[in-house]
């Protein structure tokens, strides 16, 4: 682990050089690598357990096993058996051990053995896609900017864990105290289906940087690139134990927020989910971060840039089959300009290429399983129901290529004439329907965007720049975009307000969520006491 500080600054410079180089959104949509798998023929037969360093193999194999499926085909991909409590000891155990190692090394240290993994996964970025893509359903186009995302967000914190430092304040006579950031211990990641290894490195990496340890559990429905991760890490020469992966659904989960040696609770998924989390956490006066659901606007007023504001309508309701819970799923567009805006993106969503997801030449790749399709298709009926428009989509659909036609595939949706009391308006869909509704003022359209107990996100397109700023200024909503949508920087916070969470993920303020600040008074006089 020792090492010139000298090599150490050079590799970080390297990195964020090569960090620049990354390709963006339109970079990524021409980028072509030799492809290793194809839909239907990845089987998974490693053990998905990753603690003391290694794969592990469950001991208890009484333990019922659950099938994981390939969303573009419908296939079983592997078998996944949930850790029981000696399991998730054993994780916690391991997790508590690398502690008191990691824990005590300088920050330049803990960034070499992250800048590592951050070089592996770059080498690695295709096979970590395609993989993600079989697990999951999306679009290998989009799995590399999620692979992309999980290396800049753990370069991003290695530099961060070199800055950590306390203060120093004078005190009268002489005295003084001086403040130390330091971490938490164990900390648990808990993470949903919709963007598994982006998920386990926005909570991982700035988990590390501060010198804490974890166990993370990844969602039962795509449990398989968490455990790429942790072998990464292992490769980057992380101490044993230091990043562990255990797998269940909630007994495994619920067995993780009781556990007396974890330190804190991060997790991503419903709000319902995240409730419980908040209230088994506060039984052991654990932080959580919690990072829960949405319901977002995003408004589009009759001065905008309709070619930008119809595309940014796209970005906000399709990415990832429509489960991103930041989406902008409650459109709210200026009357004066609906029918142009309704042509326009109607005319887009039908061009969208579905199918195999692994072709990159799709673009909508297969929802994550049968279950969800069939709820997001009843949530198109119910609209209809409620006296919605279809203008597009809404239906399951079937590709040509026959491996395909078990796979959950629906195309894009797009509701008109909706209103703010319909069902598709109010609950999260998480699915490709995008609710049109029609405004006339700016504040009414305030009023209505912000009539929601959910705050993730938000979302204004105009030219006027001052009604831009003063309309973000009064969105109940954590995570803004002023003239584009759904762009997640790394270096920047994001969060929820109201009930779609507490705490954020990315930027510096992360920091102040993985680690807790202890204060330390030093006397320089005599003791001045009052007895
Ligand atoms: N705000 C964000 O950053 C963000 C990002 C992605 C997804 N989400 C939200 O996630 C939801 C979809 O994901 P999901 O269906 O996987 O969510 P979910 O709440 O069903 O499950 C999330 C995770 O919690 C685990 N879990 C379930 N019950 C538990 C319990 N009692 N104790 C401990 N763990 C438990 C699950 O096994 C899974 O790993 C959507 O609401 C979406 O908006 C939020
Ligand atoms: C990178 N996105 C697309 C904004 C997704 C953020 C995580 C939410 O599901």
């Amino acid at each position: 682990m020792k090492g010139s500080n000298f090599r150490i600054l050079k590799h970080l410079k390297m990195n964020l050089l090569r960090s620049l180089r990354t390709p963006g959104l339109r970079g990524a949509l021409h980028y072509t690598e030799t492809r290793t798998i194809t839909s239907g023929t990845l089987h998974i037969k490693d053990p998905l357990n990753f603690w003391c360093g290694g794969r592990v193999n469950l001991k208890d194999v009484k333990t019922k096993s659950e099938p994981v499926y390939e969303p573009a085909t419908g296939r079983v991909l592997c078998q996944l058996q949930a850790c029981g409590a000696a399991d998730v000891d054993a994780a916690v155990g391991s997790a508590s051990a690398a502690f008191t190692v990691w824990s005590k090394l300088a920050g330049m240290e803990r960034a070499k053995v992250m800048l590592e993994a951050a070089r592996l996964i770059e080498k690695r970025r295709e096979e970590i896609a395609e993989i993600e893509v079989v697990n999951n359903g999306k679009s290998i186009t989009e799995a590399r900017l999620d692979v992309d995302s999980a290396r800049l967000c753990i370069e991003y914190f290695a530099a961060q864990a070199t800055t950590l430092s306390g203060q120093h304040v004078q005190l009268p006579g002489g005295s003084f105290a001086y403040t130390r950031r330091e971490p938490l211990g164990v900390c648990v990641g808990i993470g949903a289906w919709n963007y598994p290894f982006q998920i386990v490195a926005w909570k991982s990496a700035p988990a590390i940087a501060c010198g804490n340890s974890m166990v993370f559990k990844p969602s039962p429905v795509t449990p398989v690139t968490a455990v790429l991760l942790a072998e990464i890490y292992s490769q980057a020469g992380a101490p044993e134990g230091l990043f562990n992966v255990v797998q269940g659904g909630q007994e495994t989960g619920s067995l993780l927020c009781h556990h007396p040696s974890v330190a804190k609770i991060s997790f991503t998924g419903s709000v319902p989910t995240g409730k419980k989390i908040m209230e088994m956490a506060s039984r052991g006066v654990k932080p959580v971060t919690l990072e829960l659901g949405g319901k977002s606007p995003l408004i589009i007023f009759e001065d905008s840039d309709l070619e930008n504001a119809v595309r940014g309508a796209l970005m906000a309701n399709f990415l990832s089959q429509g489960q991103v819970c930041s989406n902008g799923t409650r459109v709210f567009v200026q009357s004066s300009i609906l029918p142009q805006f309704l042509k326009e993106v109607v005319r887009r969503t039908k061009a969208i290429q579905i199918g195999d997801p692994l072709l990159d030449e799709t673009r909508m790749g297969a929802l994550v399983s049968k279950p969800h399709l069939e709820k997001v298709l009843a949530y198109v009926k119910q609209a209809k129901k409620e006296g919605a428009r279809v203008l597009c989509g809404g239906e399951p659909f079937i590709p040509a290529d026959s491996k395909l036609k078990a796979g959950y595939y629906m195309t894009p949706c797009v509701l008109d004439g909706c209103t703010d009391d319909m069902t598709c308006v109010r609950e999260e869909i998480f699915g490709p329907v995008m609710s049109v509704l029609s405004f006339e003022t700016e504040d009414e359209v305030l009023r209505r965007a912000n009539d929601s107990a959910l705050g993730l996100a938000a979302g204004v397109f105009t030219k006027d720049v001052k009604r831009a700023h003063r309309v973000i200024e009064n969105l109940q909503a954590g995570s803004c975009f002023i003239n584009n949508y759904n762009i997640t920087p790394v270096e920047v916070p994001f969060g929820g307000y109201k009930a779609s969470g507490i705490g954020r993920e990315n930027g510096q303020v992360t920091i102040e969520f993985y680690s807790q600040l202890k204060t330390v008074v030093v006397e320089m006089g005599d003791v001045d006491s009052l007895f």
